[in-house]
């Protein structure tokens, strides 16, 4: 079997030796301009075009982390980058969701324990013990309920919060109350004081952050975006922000990424901000997910992680 390998800046030679330890008969090469030999599998990150084109024997493409919006809004413009009927498969987890868990739950517990507003009495210098909020107060609204979502409602209910998800169909977590579809999203939203945003970037979900959402959560809600920029409508989070509606915002991603210098969101005192790290591929877990999707299409079963282009997650 054959395996061709790109990222335009992960460590090719790391990937391949850990690959070549899970597939020791898979002959596994770099990809480089000009290569069109042999390829059964491809595992990629903003492939060149002529990498794939044409590749009509290839069994399948993996894309190198969880959301696949930036390949598909390529494949849009350019049918040629992925050859035709070869599935695409993506990162499901891998390491993933317990970085996810990690985020969500060290800020909510930053907000929940006012940490914010003792950092800006700090600031002014000032002893002031504050009213504690309660659990109950504190209802944490996630959308997206898939891999990444349904792990971190987990581990919420698990430090004591009232936890609901908001995803396409109906889900069954314990201690999760579900909301489904549009017709849904009101009541999922009313009465959410944290909002956590796992969803794909999808038609459907850009832009699903906005005045109309914000202002049917709790007052004082905080608004955390794990997913993707293009889901927040940046000036609506910073009227909901002025205006009071909002407490705070954590923001790992943005719909012009870097952020530039400019964007009001780096000076806003209650705006928080990681450059896109709120979970990153972890090459072993990645590469052991990879290998063994492999081994289950060789034998010709069907594995899960793969891509409905035209869902477009
Ligand atoms: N910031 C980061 O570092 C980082 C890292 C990894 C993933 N992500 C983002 O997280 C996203 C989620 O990853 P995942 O592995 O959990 O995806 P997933 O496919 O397992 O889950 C997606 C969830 O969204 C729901 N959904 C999709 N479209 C919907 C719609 N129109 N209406 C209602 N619900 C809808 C699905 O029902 C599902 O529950 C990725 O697509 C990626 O953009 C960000
Ligand atoms: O989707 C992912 O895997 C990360 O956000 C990197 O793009």
């Amino acid at each position: 079997m054959d395996i061709i390998f790109y990222h335009p800046t992960f460590d090719a030679n790391h990937w391949i030796s850990l690959l070549q330890r899970q597939l020791p008969q898979a002959r596994i090469r770099e990809w480089r301009s000009g290569d069109n030999g042999p390829a059964d599998y491809a595992l990629v990150w903003h492939p060149p075009v002529e990498m794939l084109r044409g590749r009509t024997g290839l069994k399948a493409v993996f894309a190198l982390g969880a959301g696949v919006d930036s390949i598909l809004s390529k494949l849009k413009k350019d049918p040629d980058l992925l050859p035709a009927g070869v599935p695409l498969f993506r990162l499901e987890d891998t390491g993933m969701a317990e970085q996810m868990q990690e985020y969500a739950v060290s800020q909510v517990l930053h907000w929940f324990r006012r940490f914010d507003d003792y950092q800006a009495l700090k600031l002014q210098a000032k002893w002031e013990p504050l009213a504690d909020y309660e659990r109950e107060d504190f209802t944490i609204g996630i959308l997206g309920a898939g891999v990444l979502g349904g792990k971190v409602a987990e581990s919420l209910v698990g430090w004591g919060f009232p936890v609901r998800c908001w995803s396409r169909s109906h889900k069954n977590y314990s201690g999760v109350k579900s909301f489904a579809g549009r017709e849904e999203l009101s009541a999922f939203a009313n009465n959410t004081r944290v909002l956590i945003n796992l969803l794909p970037n999808t038609p459907e979900t850009v832009g699903i952050i906005n005045s109309e959402l914000v202002n049917q959560l709790a007052d004082n809600a905080y608004v955390l975006n794990l997913a993707r920029g293009v889901h927040l409508v940046e000036d609506d989070l910073l009227t909901a922000l002025d205006s009071g509606k909002l407490k705070g915002a954590m923001l790992d991603v943005f719909s012009r990424e870097p952020l530039p210098a400019e964007s009001p969101l780096w000076r806003h005192p209650r705006v928080a901000i990681t450059p896109h790290v709120a979970a990153v591929t972890r090459p072993a877990q990645a590469v052991e997910f990879i290998s063994s999707t492999i081994i289950q299409l060789d034998k010709g079963q069907h594995p899960t992680g793969q891509v409905d282009l035209q869902r477009g997650y």
